[in-house]
């Protein structure tokens, strides 16, 4: 199929499934958005119970292409490929799952990620599959995290990690990971990567389930196509091959998702049949010396600038990332400047304006292996792990967020009851939180224990109570994930889509600035990196901790400024 190069204003043939790839700051989301009030003007098969699908990759981008659709997105379903296929597919038709996996479908209430560290599970897990012996969890819950579903050689969905793990030098059986996962569904607990398992499963035996979907949605779009994987693009393949017209937008230098199963080969591959195929080569987004940078980084591609603005070199400051945003800051004056990271903790680190010389990303989940009095209960540390949580979202303003974790935390309470005592809770932690923020985790958890009345049993002495007087509630505090987060400060998968006026982008080590002195870009690595400075529309910073004399020679040679 030739490809076929178009702006972001153009229409195309509303009924071909099509597939448009573009590069960073194209016009690929606002073509989309367009695209979509195209159908919505022209279609003569949507009536008042069909709509248009259109897959984002976070809510938060959802929320952007609902914003921009405006009146016309009454008729279009935005949601996330997750969301979406929990809501069209696993919901309705829970009673059509093959009953040989045990999920126990009464208590089913959502997806989530909690089975990953569920280690009320563990102890169960260990004496089904015979792994008793195994007493490293921390190690058994790294591996279960990375269990995902895949196509084994057989093209058959199988669970497991990327690689062997161990544990307590023992590999961890490659079965034993669909044993844990029977364990969470008969306690009706589904990970959101369950949700692509079952969603498979259901279609393949209940092949009605996907004219189900063809009828209710005749226009099937998924944006940030480049990060969806071998699963999803299954189940599109599927939807796609009668009635429904399925568009893929993306960009395979953008593919940042490989943890996932992504990779950016999938973008061209999809199989479509009469597929339309598009380009756009302009980037709108960055002055032409961003989009310089951009061009010498990715040879596939190379992009032509609409803005009419040289702008400023990008400076590279050699420093940590707290002084970096200070000195960046200080050269734009009173313009807003967004930080993004590789790392939560170093976004964290900013937010807080900390400076801090070493930390500990893992801290806040280390803790319930460590404060663990037996082998089976970690209780305590589960609660003071839910309440960092949530203290630290409600003074992000994610009130919702906090409230629901100690939902988790108190699921043994009646509801009445935890919504009661957890709004106290966020209230009471509030108002302290200038009292304990740089204090000992020891000083928090006396708050938690004594002044809210919760229920866990005291420290005493060993390796419980030593962590937590070794360590400051800020440590833990540092580690938190501010979930969908679309503030100031962010780390890089979560500023995709997204652009702003001016940026830095603080790398965390020194060989980090490969990707801009030989860059490669089949190097998950290095597109991570150069999604986040293609982010950036007026003036671009990139913070390293320290720089050679050579690697300083290599950047100057290529035109940056560094200070
Ligand atoms: N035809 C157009 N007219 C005016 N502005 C446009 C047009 N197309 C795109 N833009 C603007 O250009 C910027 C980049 O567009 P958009 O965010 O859609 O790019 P993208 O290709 O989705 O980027 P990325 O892949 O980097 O997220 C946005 O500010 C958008 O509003």
């Amino acid at each position: 199929m030739p490809v076929k190069t178009i702006i972001s204003d153009d229409l195309i043939d509303i009924e071909q499934h099509f597939r448009v790839a573009a590069g960073p700051g194209a016009g690929k989301t606002h073509w989309l958005v367009n695209h979509i009030k195209n159908v919505l003007h022209n279609s003569t098969r949507l009536q008042k119970t069909r709509a248009v699908a259109c897959i984002t990759y976070t809510n938060v981008a959802a929320e952007t292409i609902i914003q921009r659709l405006q009146l016309a997105s009454s008729r279009v379903e935005v949601s996330t490929i997750h969301a979406f296929l929990y809501k069209h597919i696993v919901k309705p038709y829970l009673s059509f799952i093959d009953t040989k996996h045990g999920l126990n479908i009464e208590k089913v209430e959502g997806h989530d990620d909690t089975i990953l560290s569920n280690y009320s599970l563990l102890k169960d897990w260990k004496t089904n599959t015979n792994q008793r012996r195994i007493t490293d969890d921390t190690a058994v819950v790294e591996a279960i995290k990375a269990a995902r579903w895949r196509f084994n050689t057989n093209g058959e969905l199988e669970v497991r990690p990327d690689r062997p793990y161990k544990a307590n030098n023992y590999s961890i059986r490659t079965i034993s990971y669909l044993e844990y996962k029977k364990l969470a569904w008969q306690k009706g607990i589904l990970h959101h990567d369950d949700v692509l398992f079952f969603s498979y499963e259901l279609i393949k035996n209940n092949p009605f389930i996907i004219s189900v979907i063809r009828a209710k949605f005749p226009y099937f779009f998924i944006d940030e196509f480049q990060d969806t994987n071998p699963i999803q693009t299954y189940i599109i393949e599927q939807i796609g091959q009668s009635e429904t017209i399925i568009g893929v937008i993306g960009d395979k230098a953008q593919s940042i998702y490989g943890f996932q199963g992504a990779k950016p080969d999938n973008f061209d591959s999809v199989q479509l049949q009469n597929l339309n195929t598009l380009q756009i080569q302009a980037n709108r987004r960055s002055t032409i010396a961003i989009i310089n940078l951009l061009n010498s980084i990715r040879n596939d591609i190379t992009q032509t600038p609409v803005r009419n603005d040289i702008g400023d070199k990008p400076i590279v400051i050699v420093n940590n990332p707290v002084s970096a945003l200070a000195i960046a800051q200080a050269i734009i004056g009173q313009e807003t400047i967004h930080s993004i990271t590789r790392l939560n903790i170093t976004s964290n680190l900013i937010r807080k304006s900390l400076s801090a010389a070493s930390t500990n990303g893992n801290l806040l989940e280390k803790i319930t292996d460590i404060d663990k009095p037996s082998q089976s209960n970690n209780y305590r540390s589960k609660v003071i792990q839910g309440f960092i949580k949530a203290t630290e979202w409600a003074q992000e303003g994610r009130y919702k967020e906090a409230l629901a974790e100690l939902d988790k935390v108190f699921k043994h309470k009646s509801k009445n009851e935890r919504a009661k005592d957890n709004l106290k809770y966020i209230i009471t932690l509030c108002e302290k939180y200038d009292s304990f923020k740089t204090k000992k985790l020891y000083e928090y958890f006396l708050i938690i224990r004594n002044e809210l009345n919760v229920d866990i049993s005291d420290l005493r002495t060993g390796a419980g109570k030593n962590f937590y007087e070794n360590h400051t509630y800020q440590e833990l505090a540092l580690c938190v994930r501010i979930p969908e987060d679309n503030g100031l400060h962010r780390t890089i998968h979560k500023s995709k889509g997204a652009e702003f006026n001016n940026v830095l982008v603080a790398l965390t080590e020194e060989k980090d600035i490969d990707f801009l002195i030989k860059p490669n870009l089949q190097l998950e690595d290095h597109r991570v990196s150069y999604v986040a400075i293609s982010r950036a529309k007026n003036r671009l910073f990139i913070s390293v901790p320290t720089l050679s004399s050579t690697n300083r020679v290599a950047l100057e040679q290529k035109g940056f400024v560094i200070q």
